[in-house]
């Protein structure tokens, strides 16, 4: 699924518009109406008291006609207008209208004296400021939000939590609405996956309002969602004649005393997602233990307790290096050396980032579409410190494209930049924030290369896999049992999930609306 910014979207707006013979106010209408329903096969009539806060744009309009459904299916609401400036579009005028032919005049709120009491226990619907959002919110409009985020109220979002731009970074996050549930229209926005948002957006959900697919193609959108409708074709079925040269020989470089682990894990990554072999290459200290750990894996070794000459001599088809390897001098001038000779295909993790970001000239030796899989402080490393999510991003993008590479942005939603490409993972949680869970992924990502998938493909099949372990495992076990070692354990289920029921609608909510 597509991620369109604020413009592509208000350009979808218009084409579906002119193209497909529906105008604007019945566009609006359907918008709203969907996201009406979604609140009262919530509610089922329950007299919660509902604040609906409307601004004076479209996104104002969605608010006006909530407010008009929820009258006539008697709630008790209150409806009002944020009257932050004198413009007011046609949409929001039509249903303004609609709202007082029905007898409701909704409040006109135009000073911090004038706003209502909402208490806790009441709903509020936020349709303050929607994707025509131009500068942060300030003066009493600030004020308003400010009192809503105070009551912790809980608050429906409509389209995105008002006072947060939905493709780039509003830093002040005193200025945006914190949002309980967000409906959101046509497709997510790239805000909602950005750390600086995480008090502002919670669940969401995607309201599917029908803009113009063959048009919205024409955008050719660089940012997507990736979920199962994306990954399922991505699987490559396994020939009945294949054997095991089939599927390609994994490397794994890394280790060091007392971080053989790392490489231990990555190794048995490799495997487990079906990398015809796999050596690890690690130092001395590190032989026994891999070949006690796992049976299945070759093991070469460099010098005693840290790597050194990286002079193996398996001839792999991809290598993953970093996981344990520690930064000593003898390890950077080693791994300087590889990385200036080497040819076959990288994923890069760990202290090979970190010595990767000590000697930026490295970079221009690095084979096209090597994968970079940092973690925040490994990427600040790399690219420097961000003043906010969306320059982090830009940053990442231009490393990407200056060195030809492919980075993995590890986080809670962690993203695969490709140049100008964004893919936003859909799974994973908290269960994952264990040791090792990294020198997981980079065994994964790895063994798909091996097996023949593509570096990007690989890069976005194996976070989404990676992180669907978490989600299947967190609902058996729960968060805190969960250890690098159970991704490995779960990934048979992460796999065979995909051929399982047809994916939902993309959402980060529990329960289904009754019907
Ligand atoms: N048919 C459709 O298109 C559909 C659209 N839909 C809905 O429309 C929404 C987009 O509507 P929208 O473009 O009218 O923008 P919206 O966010 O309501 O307000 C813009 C107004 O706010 C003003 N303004 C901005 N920032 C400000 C600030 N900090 N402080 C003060 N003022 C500020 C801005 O002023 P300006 O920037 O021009 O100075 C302008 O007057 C979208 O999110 C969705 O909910 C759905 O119904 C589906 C069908
Ligand atoms: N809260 C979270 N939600 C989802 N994924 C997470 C969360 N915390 C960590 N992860 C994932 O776990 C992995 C952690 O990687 P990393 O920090 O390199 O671990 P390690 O160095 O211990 O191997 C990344 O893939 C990251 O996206
Ligand atoms: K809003």
């Amino acid at each position: 699924m597509y991620i369109l910014n604020s413009k592509q979207i208000a350009k979808a707006d218009k084409a579906t518009i002119n193209t497909n013979g529906i105008s604007s106010v019945d566009l609006m209408e359907n918008a709203a109406t969907l996201c009406f329903q979604w609140l009262h096969s919530r509610l089922q009539g329950q007299q919660i008291k509902i604040h609906v806060f409307c601004g004076i744009g479209n996104n104002g309009g969605d608010g006006l006609v909530m407010a008009r459904h929820l009258h006539q299916h008697g709630y008790n609401v209150s409806c009002y207008v944020v009257n932050f400036s004198d413009k007011r579009t046609n949409e929001f005028l039509t249903n303004y209208n609609r709202l007082k032919e029905i007898g409701e005049w909704p409040e006109v709120i135009s000073h911090e004296n004038e706003f209502p009491e909402v208490k806790f226990e009441d709903i509020v619907i936020d349709a303050i400021f929607g994707n025509g959002l131009s500068r942060k919110p300030a003066g009493f409009s600030k004020k308003l939000i400010q009192y809503i985020n105070s009551t912790k109220v809980f608050t429906l979002a409509i389209d995105i939590p008002s006072g947060m731009y939905s493709d780039k970074s509003n830093t002040d996050s005193s200025t945006i609405l914190n949002a309980g549930h967000t409906l959101t229209f046509q497709c997510p926005k790239l805000a909602f996956f950005l750390p600086e948002n995480k008090e502002a957006i919670n669940t969401w959900e995607v309201i599917d309002i029908g803009l113009d697919q063959n048009f919205i193609e024409t955008l050719k959108p660089a940012s997507h969602f990736i979920g199962k409708n994306e990954i399922k074709p991505l699987y490559k079925p396994r020939d009945k004649w294949s054997h095991k040269g089939t599927f390609g020989h994994s490397l794994i470089i890394g280790g060091s005393f007392g971080k053989i682990g790392a490489v231990t894990l990555a190794s048995k990554a490799a495997l487990k997602i079906g990398s015809g072999l796999v050596t690890a290459y690690t130092p001395k200290c590190g032989y026994n233990i891999l070949q006690i750990a796992i049976p299945e894996a070759m093991v070469e070794v460099d010098d005693d307790n840290a790597l050194k000459y990286f002079n193996f001599k398996t001839k792999p088809t991809v290598i993953g290096i970093g996981p344990g390897m520690g930064t000593s001098e003898k390890t950077k001038l080693g791994f300087e050396k590889f990385i200036s000779e080497n040819k076959t295909p990288l994923v890069i993790d760990a202290d090979a980032i970190n010595l990767l970001a000590l000697n930026p000239n490295l970079a221009t030796h690095l084979p096209k579409n090597s994968i970079l899989t940092p973690h925040p402080k490994e990427l600040e490393r790399l690219i420097g410190t961000w003043k906010n999510d969306t320059d982090k991003i830009k940053r990442a993008q231009k490393y990407s494209k200056e060195n030809n590479v492919i980075i993995v942005i590890k986080d809670a939603h962690t993203i695969v930049v490709n140049g100008n490409e964004l893919f936003v993972n859909s799974t994973g949680n908290q269960a994952l924030a264990t040791a090792g869970s990294g020198d997981v992924l980079t065994g994964i990502i790895t063994g798909l290369i091996a097996q023949g998938y593509e570096n990007l493909i690989a890069a976005i099949y194996g976070v989404y896999l990676h992180g669907k372990t978490a989600d299947i495992a967190s609902q058996e076990i729960g968060f805190e049992a969960f250890t690098a070692s159970t991704i490995l354990d779960y990934l048979p289920d992460a796999i065979l999930d995909l051929f399982k029921q047809e994916q939902q609608q993309p959402q980060q909510t529990e329960e289904e609306p009754e019907n």
